[in-house]
């Protein structure tokens, strides 16, 4: 199954999606965290300690060895498999840890100078060819806005979350990203709410965008914004923030089984 997340900028997405990829790796299924903001972080929120990220390749800038090791090379009918062999090379553009593989797409190159395929071209040939068994999983860490979006990056997935925080600003957004799922034909778009305080705040946000199933409430949470500082990854925070996302992450499967 191949999952987006999206949302506002700051919203938690990368907080959402490093912890999903933990807790479906903890529960054995192959998974491939993908992260396709240009501002990249998730590997942190994955929990990879900094000297190993720090010397991660972005893909977009390492084509050749892609190519030959996922089989992608942006162009139309290219394949990629979901676990390429990466633990051989000095160079990387691909990391494992705690049994998430994560993949970071790098910032579009704009220097035009030989390349044949940008990232987002790269990106959405990764959505549409990925090899995937049903039990395996592909999490996209979108970045914010709505942009991507209209490159039709996201367009094949089995599932779009979107999710938003207590806020004008963040629902404008929600609203502007169903509008573009429409039109790329996603079907499965759902909400999460993000840094609720309160029982108020999730219900604005369920009252404010009602035509989208809500997946669940994640409450604010302020030993996460410590653990930001220090380096450590959400998942390793534990205690009712993961109850939460394990919660959200089974209302997931329960609403894709559906479909
Ligand atoms: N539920 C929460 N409670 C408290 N802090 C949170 C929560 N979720 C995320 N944060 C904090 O908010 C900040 C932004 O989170 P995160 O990077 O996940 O957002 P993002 O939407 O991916 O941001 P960006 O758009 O910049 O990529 C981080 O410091 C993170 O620790």
């Amino acid at each position: 199954m191949k999952i987006a997340v999206t949302g506002k900028g700051g919203v938690g997405k990368t907080t959402l999606s490093g912890t999903l990829a933990r807790l479906f790796a903890a529960e054995g299924r192959h998974v491939l965290a993908v992260d396709a903001d240009p501002d990249a972080n998730l590997a942190s929120a994955v929990g990879i300690p900094e000297n190993v990220y720090q010397n991660i390749t972005p893909l977009a800038k390492m084509k050749d060895l892609a190519k030959e090791r996922t089989g992608a090379n942006g162009e139309p009918g290219s394949l990629f498999i979901l676990n390429p062999k990466v633990d051989d090379l000095p160079e990387r553009f691909c990391v494992e840890h705690q049994g998430v593989k994560l993949l970071t797409m790098g910032t579009v190159d704009k220097g035009g100078g030989g390349c044949v395929c940008s990232e987002h071209t790269l990106l959405k040939r990764l959505m549409q060819s990925l090899l995937i068994r049903q039990d395996d999983v592909m999490i996209l860490d979108m970045e914010a806005g709505v942009e991507h979006l209209g490159r039709g990056t996201a367009e094949f997935v089995d599932a779009l979350i979107i999710v938003v925080e207590p806020g004008r600003r963040s629902i404008q957004t929600a609203r502007q990203i169903r509008r573009l799922a429409q039109d790329i034909s996603i079907q499965n778009v759902f909400l999460v709410a993000s840094k609720v305080r309160e029982q108020a705040d999730a219900e604005f946000i369920a009252r404010s965008l009602p035509e989208f199933p809500l997946l669940g409430v994640i409450s604010y949470h302020a030993p996460l914004v410590e653990a930001d500082v220090e380096g450590r990854a959400p998942f390793d925070s534990g205690g009712g923030f993961l109850d939460e996302i394990r919660a959200i992450k089974n209302n997931l499967l329960l609403e894709i089984a559906k479909t």
